[in-house]
């Protein structure tokens, strides 16, 4: 290299840091196109140097250490102009912004140094705003490895606020994997919300993709996962009787024509609480409900003594595992939540046993990304039974469920598998255990809703002696339900959604549809309230630290309202 060259390289760096520097001044005021020009500057001047003096074969070398030097400076300062542009077209407001050019950016960055961690989040959050989740994941994970491995000269400070952006990114890409098909596959229902994931703390949360009015149905959510307590628990109160599937309404008792439109199950068999003394028929509103709850966990509930018929699941029919629990132990949960956790446990068992999915975690379908910490080990005490008594109650459930699939028993603990499938033992393994149905309690404890209907309720006024009884309306518990979308709602206590009133106030079908109680704007956070929300604020912060795990810092609780 000649001295007049190695003179131009030098200048031609120092250019190049000046329009970095300014460009960073620029962009810190959030003056993009500014930033942009002023990245850009710098990156025309080092692409013409290397043009004539190294694309093009020019330079002679001289002094190989000053070059390698000065090289390695002027290649890594074209890494970060690349990499700052990147950064300045995600940022900059919508008639700037533009995924594809800080794509471009970010990958030219990477091949003037691939070790910039850096390039590689900005790669990855341009695969973002293009919709290539896959490829974005695969980039936050270089990312993560490059954070590793070559730290450069960054500040402890500066290298985990890196890695936490990039393992935000990482899981949010992998949940874009996950719940984008899903939301664009019905854009009547989601066509207004956005799944992302924030932080380590609120996780996933959703929002508006759009301007939403006041009034306005946000979104709605038609997938249930549910077990009501009875199908027609109390129904003298209720005078209602209600699906075992889809939870809808079916005709009021007093109506003569109830008979035919009610559609029992094929078997006609029972469905026995215990607890409350109940034994009835299972109740579906259609044929369809009916086929439906079999296919998908009836066939390993269903208690019907009558001879299985042609078609019909070996092994499963006729041994149904959760009736025959029912039956012989004593005190099994009625409680909402423990029957919904039986129900989960028996749609998994059965799509295992059918051989529709690999593994418990496939087995939960659109429910395998919602919150499932488990419960019993960081909760003594869970809807007023503590650990212990729940583990027991758990245990025969599993030994019958076991035995349902040809597991043979020797007692409670000693068990042999009469099946060759490894895999399935494996999984039959993980599903019968503690562990796991730990899991399902915390799933459905931090993500299910309760879904009540009105009833009457005769009581006495015991307050003045002439008082005769008087009937007063009630709210009952019908049972638990996991609505999927619906169930990555985030809390707040000044709410900026809500559920419609029709089917908060009594049941027609469990279905949520959710109304904007305020003009939304578009990339604003959706978020519901948990709790009546017109409680003292120690009040909710306790209810929301014990039942659901964190503190509340919404605008109101900041304000100790
Ligand atoms: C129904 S889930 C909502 C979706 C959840 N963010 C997720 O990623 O699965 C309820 C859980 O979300 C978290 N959460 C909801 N609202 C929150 C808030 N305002 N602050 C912190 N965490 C919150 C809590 O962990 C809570 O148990």
């Amino acid at each position: 290299m000649t001295d007049t060259v190695l003179l131009l390289l030098q200048e031609t760096i120092q250019l190049a840091e000046s329009c970095k520097d300014r460009g960073n001044q620029e962009y810190s005021k959030q003056n993009y196109k500014e930033a942009i020009s002023s990245y850009s500057k710098g990156v025309v001047a080092i692409g013409e140097y290397l043009q004539q003096h190294v694309g093009g074969g020019g330079g002679v070398v001289v002094d190989g250490e000053k070059e390698d030097e000065n090289m390695t400076r002027l290649k890594k300062l074209a890494s970060q102009l690349y990499c700052n542009r990147a950064v300045s077209w995600l940022n900059a407001p919508a008639q700037l912004k533009n995924y594809q050019e800080a794509l471009d950016d970010a990958k030219k960055s990477i091949s003037f140094d691939d070790t910039f961690a850096k390039a590689y989040l900005r790669m990855a959050e341009s695969l973002i705003g293009l919709d290539c989740y896959k490829e974005a994941k695969d980039a936050y994970l270089q990312c993560i490895r490059r954070i590793a491995v070559d730290p450069n000269d960054k500040t402890a400070n500066a290298h985990n606020t890196l890695l936490t952006q990039a393992t935000n990114g990482l899981n949010n890409s992998k949940m874009k994997m996950f719940y984008e098909p899903i939301l664009t596959e019905k854009p009547d229902h989601y066509g207004k919300i956005e799944l992302r994931y924030t932080d380590e703390i609120r996780r996933k949360s959703l929002f508006a993709r759009c301007d939403v009015k006041k009034g306005d149905v946000v979104f709605t959510d038609t997938d249930l996962y549910a077990n009501i307590k009875s199908p027609s628990l109390d129904i003298n109160t209720y005078q209602r009787l209600f699906c075992d599937h889809c939870m809808g309404q079916l005709p009021k008792v007093s109506e003569t024509e109830t008979a035919e439109k009610v559609v029992l199950c094929k078997y006609g068999c029972t469905r026995i609480m215990i607890g409350s003394n109940t034994v009835d028929t299972t109740k579906y509103c259609s044929e369809k409900c009916r086929d439906d709850a079999w296919d998908e966990y009836h066939c390993q509930e269903c208690g019907s003594m009558s001879q299985p018929q042609a078609g019909e699941l070996d092994v499963v029919s006729r041994v149904h595992g959760i009736t025959e629990y029912r039956k012989m132990v004593h005190g099994v949960p009625t409680e909402a939540s423990l029957l919904l956790a039986e129900r989960i446990i028996a749609i998994i068992s059965t799509k295992l046993k059918k051989g529709h999915v690999k593994n418990c975690n496939l087995a939960l379908g659109k429910l395998q990304h919602l919150r499932r910490d488990p419960l019993m080990q960081i909760q003594k005490s869970f809807n007023g039974n503590n650990l212990e008594e729940l583990q027991n109650q758990y245990k025969p459930l599993l030994a019958f469920l076991k035995q349902s699939y040809g597991i043979k028993l020797t007692s409670l603990d000693t068990i042999q598998y009469k099946s060759d499938n490894k895999i399935l033992i494996e999984e039959l393994e993980k599903l019968f255990s503690n562990k796991f149905y730990d899991e399902i309690l915390g799933l459905i404890n931090y993500n299910s809703i309760s879904t009540f209907v009105y009833g009457e309720e005769t009581v006495i006024n015991t307050g003045a002696k002439n008082k005769k009884m008087q009937p007063k309306l009630r709210q009952y518990c019908l049972g638990s339900a996991l609505i999927p979308i619906f169930a990555c709602l985030n809390h707040s206590c000044a709410p900026n959604i809500e559920m419609g009133r029709e089917q908060r106030d009594g049941v027609t079908k469990a279905i949520a549809v959710m109304i904007a109680k305020q003009d939304i704007k578009k990339g604003q956070e959706l978020l519901t309230s948990y709790i009546d929300e017109s409680n003292p604020f120690k009040d909710r912060q306790s209810i929301l630290s014990s039942q659901y795990g964190f503190t509340c810092n919404c605008n109101k609780c900041s304000k100790r309202r």
